[in-house]
Formats: C-alpha cells, structure tokens, sequence
C-alpha cells in the first residue's frame, strides 16, 4: 500500500501584535515564551507578566502616541532641510504620519547661502564661571514665545539709544541666524541674533554692516552704557559673546576674505580687541559674583551637619533605589534621577568639590580611579581616589577626592547602570570616549548645571537650599576642637586646591591625605550631632554601620559586599574564586557568605552553559559526564542530577539545524528511548522506552531527497500492496520536495532500520510534529526532518504521526488508505 505522508508548510494565522523584547531589542511573536527561555529565564513568572504587560502597554502607547508628528516637532529638533525631508521619508514608509507639512518645500525658504570658506574652529575663549552662584538669567531675556520686554529696563534702554535693532531678515543677521542654527545646533537662537541686531543698529542705524570694527570707541560705549545703565556683567559678558561669535561668523564662514581682505583683515583685529575687553568684563563679573557670594555668605550661619541635611534626609528613597539597581532591577526615571542628583550633591556637599569638578568629571577619570587603604586607629579602610583634571574652576590644581567602598557602590550603580540606559536615549554616538563626561542627563548629554540639580533635589525634599559655595566654607570655618594641627592643615589643603598645594604633593595630591581629610571631615561633620553617626547616614533596613573613632569606615551589608566583590572578581565559567587572605581583604565578616555565593552563581553558569549544548534533546547522564569533563574544570563542577533535573526542551530555534549534539543523532541514527515492536494489525510499531518532554526531539525520519514530482513518480509504481514510505513538503523557498525512506537498508546505515520510516499513522492521537531542518552534515548541506513530542510522551507509549492522508494536498491526490486508523 502507498502512503503519501504530507505535511503543510507552517501556516499559523495569529492575532497578536509582535511585541518588543527590551533586552534584546527584537520584535517577539510570544514574548512571554521568549522571556521565559532567553532574556528573563532567571525571573519569576511574576516578573515576566509584569514586562509583558509593560511592552503591551508600550505598544498601545505607541499606536496612540508614536505614529503622528507635527512637523514643526520634527522641524525644532533637525535644522537641515535635507535631513528632515529624509526623516519624514523614512517615518512615512514605516507608517507614520506627518502633520502640517509645508505644501511647497518642505523646510521653507533657504537664506541666501554664505560660502563656507573654512570650518568653524571653537575655541574656548568664553569666560566659564563658578556655577555655583552664576545668574544663568538674563534680564532682558526675551523667549521665543514672543513676550515683549516692559518696564523700566526697556525704559532706560530706549533712552540710551539701545533699544532700537535692525530686522534680524536681513542678509547679514538671517545668515548668522543660519549659521548658529546649522553649524551650532542652537535651534532657539532668537535672544543672541537679537542683542546683534540691537549692537549692529547702535553702530549703524541705517543699514546693519561690518563697519563697526573700524571703530573700537563707538563699540566701547556702547557696552559701557550697556553697564551704566545697570545691566547686570552678566548681561553685558553675554552681549560680548555674541558679538564675538558674530565675528567669527564673518571671518571664517562667509566670503569676506575673498571679496574685501581689507575688512576681512579689520574684522580680525577688532575680534582680537574684543579679547581685552571680555578681560575686563570677566573682573568686574567676578567681583560682582564675589560680592553676592559674601553676601550669602553673612546670612549663612549654617553648621555642617545642616550642609548634609539633605543627603541625610533623601538617603533612605536614595538606598532604596540602589539596592534596586544592585539586583539589577529596573529604575523608573525619578529613582534614576534621584541617584543622579544624590551623588552630584554627594560630591558638592559632603566632599566638598566645585560644581565644575562635578560637571567634568571624566568616565576615563572613574577608571583609572587608585585604591587606597588607610590605617587608623579604627583598622584599615579601604578607599578609591579620583582625580578631575579639567574642571574649569577657579583653581587650576587637578581635583582630588576619595570615595570609600560603599560611595564607590553607589558609583558603580550608576554608572554601569544609570548612566548605561541614559546613554541609549542619545541617537548619535560620542566622539572620543576619552572625553566622555561621567555624570550625563537623561537625554544621554553631559549635564548642564550640578548646582541647579542639587537645588531640585532640596526642593523635592522640602530641605533649605545649601549651595556647594557655602558647604565649603561652613566646612572651613566649622570649629574645630580636638583636631590636630597637622588634622587641620590637612582639611585645609583639602578644601584650598590652591597652585601651591598641588606643587607640594604628587598628582594626587598624597593619597592617604584625600582619603585622610575625608574622613576628617566625616568627623567634623558629627561633632555636635548626637546621633553618633555620619550626618549623612540615614536609618536604613539594609545598611547597618558602625561609627566608632576617627577615621572609621562604615561597615558594609552583607549585599554591598557581596557586590562589591563580584565587581572586583566577576563570575565566569573558567575563573577560580580568590584564596582566602585576598578575597578576605573585600568580603571580611562576609567571607563565608561571599564564598558561597561566588560558588553558586559559578555553578549557576556552568549548569546553564552544559543546558545550552543539549536544548532540544535531554542528555543521558553519560552524555552529562563526558562534556563536563571535555571542559577541564577542575573545581566547583556542576551536578549531573541538577542538570537533568533542570533540563526542559528549548523551542524550535534557527540554532537547531547547528547544533552538534542533534547533528551527531542525526548522522549515526542511533536515536535513544525508543524501540520497535510488532502490532498485530498495523505491523511494526515504535514505541518509547524513556520519558519524553513536550517538545523534544525523538527522533528524525531518514530517508533520500528528490522532488516532489519524483516521489510522485515513484509512488506510481508501488503496487497497493506494497508500503511506501514518503514524506512530502515545501522548503524555505517554496519548493516541493519528497524524502523517501524506500531504500533499506541505507547506503549510509546498512545495519539498521531507522525509527522514523517505522512510524505508524493517527490523526487523532498524533504526538509527533515534523520540522524540517536544514543542515550541515559533514561539509554538505542536507535537509532533515525531525519528529519532536507534541506532548509529553511516557514510557512505552507509540509514537504516532499525523500522515496527513484522507485531506486535499496540493499534489490533488487523496489516497484511497482503506483500514488505517484515523
Ligand atoms: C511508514 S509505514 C509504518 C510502519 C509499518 N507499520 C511497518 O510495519 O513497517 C506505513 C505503513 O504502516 C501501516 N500503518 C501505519 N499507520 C497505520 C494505522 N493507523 N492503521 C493501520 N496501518 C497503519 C500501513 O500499512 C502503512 O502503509
């Protein structure tokens, strides 16, 4: 009797939307059993319903929020017309929507075009300040919004003659306007045109032109009126700016250097008496910050223990969120903030630093940070140094500071961690990695101002204001009783960063004595505060410290260290846990704990990694055996029984038609757990020996490829006596194709009937499901099809096939199989 075996090519209709895997990154037909097998096999089934009904909900905010734009969205975030016009492209061919575009060009109309004669260079020549006490505002500010100024400043200004400005359309100023826009990416650059258009019309009312620059005096008053008149210096440095990057305009992107050397050359040396002046104003501006400073100063009559009153208060929401972080639990954006802004302040407040330090650290600056371990009274804490050399700060010495183990915690969270996931909202890559800044924002740029950060994070927790600026000076002036001499002149070297300092130490300043004043001013910090502990510290489940003389260091939780020793010597599968006296150094009382950890997390990996050579058929323990000793390890070797306790079938994967222990099965034919017996009425049967998961692979059916029409052939001659044993289906690119298992023996098995030719036929109690395969069979592509359990299989149970006989294949032919069980 023939038998026409078909199988139809994988045909599911499904309703579900693909769904983003966000560790991954690739679209998920069934998240939840991705999820589940590949990025959060280690989860509960709790946390996994969780992120499923997450990415559910990013998706129905996507097709709410994510599929129309404005254009003029678009427009504010990419300025070359070319480049939108690209986006819009590209999201209008992935299904999104662009409202009120303009009809004719897309961008509008193009000011008059300026050769470019030379790139920009940026030089640094602009005056940086102390951020701490800087007046970001400017009074006469006046936004986009089309707000006019009113009052008495406009007033005073109109009668000096210094209100009236040329049309910013014009040539001159539209292409300036371009040039800031396009070659600055400043997309709001209304106020700095404006205070041009306002000098240009000062100097030449009736046309806006270069002539200015032969006339310094002109251009002196009238930004010593800009001053008398009682514009902050602020103000008036900022209309000096301007100007300055006006010049550089004209002198490097424009013309002017071909079509008038003359003016080209006046414009250059007139930019070069700006230089002077900007001097200037930079005095007078410091003196006015200094003033103010000393103002604050007065009204302050703050203690120590009132500057760390917020790092006190914010630290339990802040220890929460790094406990989350070291769990690798997902932050919401508040709990990354909150760990941005803590340590910010962190740095400001408790370790005195400028806000330019905080500003500039570099990521290279955190790597290369030097241990340090210092010996008291107390014992011996261990300490890291970091040393910021560019930090734009008064001062030109390197910035130095230490942080000690559980600080440096908290910077590895962050940094692996937050500072990770801020960086993928950036859409271009950094240049110079070595330039990377350590603390950026959430939108993955270096941040802007640590002293408004900190500001915000007193204003969140109801805490007054303290300022960095006034943190270092309650710090200087605190009494300090039954400190030493030289304890004295080490926090003052500390806090003075002066030249002199600098050239009296090393780079770093003598570690020991960063690390010394720390802890000095951690104990000056608790003088008068009858809590016996660090001002700073807060009542805390999971952190426990024992404050004792000075210069202790806090006792870390059990987790903490733990941590801190994974980071110091990572879980591989081929590292050695450290001897005893070096791990000691780190894990301490938690030793034991530690050790047992490390150990376990190891033998987690190796399990998981034997699991992963046997995902689709379960190993024997044999099997087990030997590839754990073809690994060579020597210790911490994983458990046979574990193994294939834990061992659960992987779905059908790509990797399958690669993977080595399925390709030896398939080539030797010497399927395990199975066996054939005779049945009186079908005549041979298989049936298990063995257990069988749901899913994996029994067995494969063997046979020769020819195509479908052959096979068709072939059948043709069988008389209805005889068994034909041939399975039909369509390759990956649709090509009908027939696998006969009509030679037996094989040429390549001639001592065995293989199992796959022996499989009788249910529709109903079918509990095999073919895949085909193709794969690499020793240098030669072949295709193979393997019978994998539709459901758990016990012992001695007959594996059965669905033939697909009695329904319409495309070959048109139904076969008349009289007698064979449906
Ligand atoms: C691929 S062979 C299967 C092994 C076969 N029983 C043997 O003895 O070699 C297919 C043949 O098995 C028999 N067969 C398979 N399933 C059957 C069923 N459900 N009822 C009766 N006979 C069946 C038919 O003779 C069919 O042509």
């Amino acid at each position: 009797m023939c038998l026409n075996i078909f199988f139809f090519f994988f045909d599911r209709k499904s309703n579900r939307y693909p769904l983003v895997c966000r560790f991954c990154l690739k679209l998920q037909d069934r998240l939840t059993t991705h999820l589940q097998r590949v990025c959060m096999k280690r989860c509960t089934k709790e946390q996994i319903e969780n992120e499923v009904d997450k990415a559910s909900a990013s998706m129905t905010n996507h097709l709410w929020e994510g599929r129309v734009y404005e254009f003029s969205e678009l427009r504010d975030i990419i300025t070359k017309d070319e480049e939108l016009a690209n986006l819009i492209q590209l999201l209008e061919i992935r299904g999104c929507f662009v409202r009120n575009k303009p009809s004719a060009t897309m961008a509008g109309q193009t000011v008059p075009q300026q050769a470019v004669v030379l790139p920009t260079a940026s030089t640094q020549e602009d005056m940086e300040e102390d951020m701490d006490t800087v007046e970001p505002q400017d009074p006469l500010f006046s936004p986009e919004t089309g707000i006019r100024w009113e009052g008495k400043l406009r007033k005073t200004m109109k009668e000096h003659g210094l209100y009236e400005k040329h049309n910013t359309d014009s040539d001159l100023l539209s292409g300036f306007k371009k040039y800031l826009r396009d070659d600055h990416g400043i997309p709001n650059c209304k106020q700095e045109v404006d205070n041009v258009a306002r000098f240009l019309y000062f100097m030449d009312p009736q046309e806006p032109g270069l002539q200015f620059v032969r006339d310094i005096e002109k251009t002196r008053s009238f930004f010593t009126k800009l001053s008398q008149i009682g514009l902050k210096k602020q103000t008036v440095a900022n209309y000096l700016k301007n100007l300055k990057r006006f010049l550089r305009y004209i002198i490097y992107n424009t013309t002017l250097r071909t079509t008038d050397t003359l003016l080209h050359r006046d414009c250059r040396a007139f930019r070069s008496d700006l230089g002077d002046f900007q001097k200037s104003i930079g005095k007078q501006m410091s003196k006015e910050i200094t003033g103010k400073r000393y103002t604050q100063m007065a009204k302050s009559s703050q203690t120590p223990q009132d500057c760390l009153r917020i790092l006190h208060v914010a630290k339990k929401d802040f220890l929460e969120a790094i406990a989350k972080g070291t769990l690798n639990e997902e932050l919401d954006t508040s709990q990354s903030l909150l760990i941005l802004y803590y340590l910010q302040s962190l740095l400001m407040l408790k370790h005195l630093q400028r806000a330019g330090v905080v500003k500039n650290m570099k990521v290279s600056e955190w790597v290369k940070r030097e241990e340090c371990v210092l010996t008291t009274d107390g014992g011996r804490s261990r300490f890291v140094v970091i040393a910021v050399k560019e930090h734009k700060t008064a001062t030109q010495q390197v910035a130095t500071f230490s942080l000690n183990e559980e600080e440096q915690h908290w910077f590895h969270i962050y940094f692996s961690q937050i500072r990770t996931s801020f960086l993928s909202s950036l859409l271009m890559a950094e240049d110079d990695p070595a330039n990377n800044k350590f603390f950026i924002s959430t939108s993955g740029n270096p941040i802007y101002n640590p002293s408004n950060d900190m500001m915000r994070l007193h204003k969140k927790y109801n805490v007054p204001n303290v300022t960095g600026q006034v943190a270092r000076h309650t710090f200087e002036t605190a009494p300090k009783c039954g400190f030493t001499n030289e304890e004295k002149s080490i926090i003052a070297d500390y806090l003075a960063h002066t030249t002199a300092t600098s050239e009296k130490h090393n780079r770093f300043g003598q570690p020991e004595n960063i690390c010394r004043a720390a802890t000095l001013l951690s104990k000056l910090a608790r003088v008068g505060d009858s809590s016996d502990s660090d001002a700073e510290s807060a009542p805390s489940s999971t952190h426990t410290r024992s404050v004792a003389t000075s210069g202790t260091c806090p006792e870390m939780s059990e987790l903490d260290t733990l941590n801190l020793f994974i980071q110091q010597h990572p879980v591989s599968l081929e590292g050695e846990i450290p001897k005893g006296k070096i791990r000691k150094v780190i894990t301490g009382v938690h030793d034991r704990q530690c050790y047992d950890k490390w150990r376990e997390m190891q033998e987690k990996m190796r399990i998981d990694y034997v699991l992963a050579y046997f995902p689709r058929r379960q190993p024997s323990s044999h099997q087990i055996v030997k590839y754990i000793e073809k690994q060579g390890w020597q210790n911490n070797k994983p458990s046979v029984e574990k193994i294939t306790e834990l061992w659960k079938p992987q779905e059908a994967q790509e990797s399958t038609k690669d993977n080595k222990h399925i390709k030896k099965l398939v080539k030797s034919q010497k399927w395990k757990g199975l066996m054939v017996t005779d049945d009186g009425d079908k005549g041979r049967r298989v049936v298990t020996t063995r257990k069988f998961q749901k899913g994996e692979v029994v067995c494969d059916y063997h046979g020769t490829i020819v195509t479908a029409a052959e096979g068709k052939e072939m059948m043709k001659t069988l008389s209805k006596e005889e068994m034909g044993c041939f399975f039909f289906f369509k390759n990956s690119m649709g090509k009908k194709l027939c696998m006969h298992a009509q030679t037996f023996p094989c040429h390549c098995h001639p001592d065995r009937d293989t199992f796959g030719r022996q499989t009788n036929h249910s529709r109903k109690r079918k509990n095999l499901h073919p895949e085909v395969h193709e794969m690499d069979l020793g240098g030669k592509k072949e295709y193979v099809i393997l019978f994998t359990a539709l459901k758990d299989l016990d012992v001695n149970t007959e594996l059965l096939l669905d033939y697909g006989i009695g329904r319409k294949s495309f070959l048109g032919e139904g076969r008349d199989l009289v007698g064979l069980e449906d």
